[in-house]
C-alpha cells in the first residue's frame, strides 16, 4: 500500500469549493467536505443532490468547473499507477458476458501491470472463489456487485470509493457488505459510500456527508450530526383517548401529530410529561415510548424543501 509517493495526510480525501455546471442546472456548487481514513463515510443526498457528479469529479472522470479533489494531498489525475491507490466502483459491475469472473479479474491484472495473484486473491476477498470460473453472464447482481468490488481491491487500494454499493443486493448481501467494509476501514482505509438506504447508512458509517442541491448541509459523525438535530426525542403514545390527551399535551406546548396507525407523535417534551399529563387528565396509556431521531428523519428534516428533481 505504499510507495511513497503519498503525503503524511495518507488516504484523506479533500472536496475544496468544488463546483460543476452543466447548461441547465449547477449540479455541484461550492462542496468543501473531507474523509478521513480509517473510517466509513457516508455520503447522502436526495435523487439528483449531485453525488455521483461529485464522485465522478473525484475520480476524474468529469472535468469540475472550479474547486478541487484531492486524495491523499494529489488530484486523481496525478496519482501515477491510481489504482494502487484508489479503488472505485460507480455502477454495478459490467464485464465481457462470456468472460469468467476471474478471468474478468486477471485481463485488470494485466492492463494495470498487476500481478496474476491479485486476481485470486480479490476473488476469494469478496466470497467469489465457488464462481471463479462461471461466465459473467450468469452472475446475478448480488454477485455482479461483488465482482466490481474485487476489481477495485485488485491494487489494494488505500481508499476505496462507492456509489450505491447496496443496490439489488439481498439482506445477506448488505450485511455481508457491511463486514466488509468495516473490516477495510479498520485497517486504516478510507471508505467513501454513497447510499440512498438511510438505515443501513445509519449501521454502516461512521461519518456522514450529506448534500443537498449541489450544497453542503452537514458533514460529522453519524452520532453527533443525529444529537444535533434541534428536535430531539419524540414520544410515541397509544391511548383510546387520543383527542382529550393531545388537548392536555398542547396545553403544555407539545407538538403533537397522529400517524397512520392512529399512534400519537408528540414532540417538545418527554415521556414522564406525557405520562404526568395522562395521569393528570384521567387517560388511559397503552404504550408510551421514547423514540431517538434516526438517521431517517435527521436526513429527511435537513433536507427538506432541497429535494427533488432539478
Ligand atoms: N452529464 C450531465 N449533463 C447535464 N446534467 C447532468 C449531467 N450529469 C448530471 N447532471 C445533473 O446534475 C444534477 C446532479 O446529478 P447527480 O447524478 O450527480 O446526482 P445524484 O445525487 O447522484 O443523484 P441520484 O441519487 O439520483 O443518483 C442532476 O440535476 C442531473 O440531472
Amino acid at each position: 500500500m505504499s510507495d511513497g509517493q503519498w503525503s503524511p495526510s495518507t488516504g484523506q480525501i479533500v472536496v475544496s469549493g468544488l463546483t460543476k455546471e452543466y447548461k441547465n442546472v449547477r449540479a455541484v456548487d461550492n462542496l468543501s467536505f473531507t474523509v478521513e481514513p480509517g473510517r466509513v463515510t457516508g455520503f447522502l443526498g436526495p435523487n439528483g443532490a449531485g453525488k455521483t457528479t461529485t464522485l465522478r469529479m473525484l475520480l476524474n472522470l468529469v472535468t469540475p468547473t472550479s474547486g478541487t479533489a484531492t486524495i491523499g494531498g494529489r488530484r486523481y489525475a496525478d496519482l501515477t499507477d491510481p489504482l494502487r491507490h484508489v479503488g472505485a466502483v460507480l455502477e454495478a459491475s459490467s464485464a465481457h458476458k462470456g468472460r469468467t469472473g476471474i478471468n474478468h479479474l486477471r485481463v485488470i491484472c494485466a492492463a494495470a501491470g498487476l500481478p496474476k495473484q491479485r486476481a485470486d486473491e480479490a476473488l476469494a476477498l469478496v466470497g467469489l472463489t465457488p464462481a471463479a470460473k462461471r461466465k459473467f453472464k450468469g452472475y446475478s447482481l448480488g454477485m455482479k456487485q461483488r465482482l466490481g468490488i474485487a476489481a477495485a481491491m485488485l491494487g489494494d487500494p488505500r481508499v476505496l470509493i462507492l456509489d450505491e454499493p447496496a443496490n439489488g443486493l439481498d439482506p445477506e448481501g448488505i450485511r455481508w457488505m457491511r463486514g466488509f467494509l468495516k473490516g477495510l476501514a479498520h485497517e486504516g482505509r478510507t471508505i467513501l459510500v454513497s447510499s440512498h438506504l438511510l438505515s443501513e447508512m445509519q449501521l454502516l458509517a461512521d461519518d456522514v456527508v450529506i448534500i443537498a442541491a449541489g450544497q453542503l448541509v452537514r458533514q460529522g459523525p453519524v452520532e453527533q450530526v443525529i444529537g444535533s438535530m434541534a428536535q430531539g426525542q419524540r414520544v410515541r403514545v397509544r391511548t383510546p383517548n387520543a383527542e382529550e390527551l393531545t388537548t392536555a399535551l398542547k396545553a403544555q406546548s407539545a407538538t403533537v401529530a397522529v400517524d397512520e396507525h392512529g399512534v400519537l407523535q408528540v414532540d417538545g417534551v418527554d415521556a414522564p410529561t406525557v405520562g404526568r399529563t395522562a395521569l393528570a387528565a384521567g387517560v388511559e396509556l397503552h404504550e408510551l415510548t421514547t423514540e431517538r431521531p434516526d438517521l431517517e428523519r435527521v436526513f429527511l428534516e435537513l433536507t427538506a424543501g432541497k429535494a427533488g428533481i432539478r
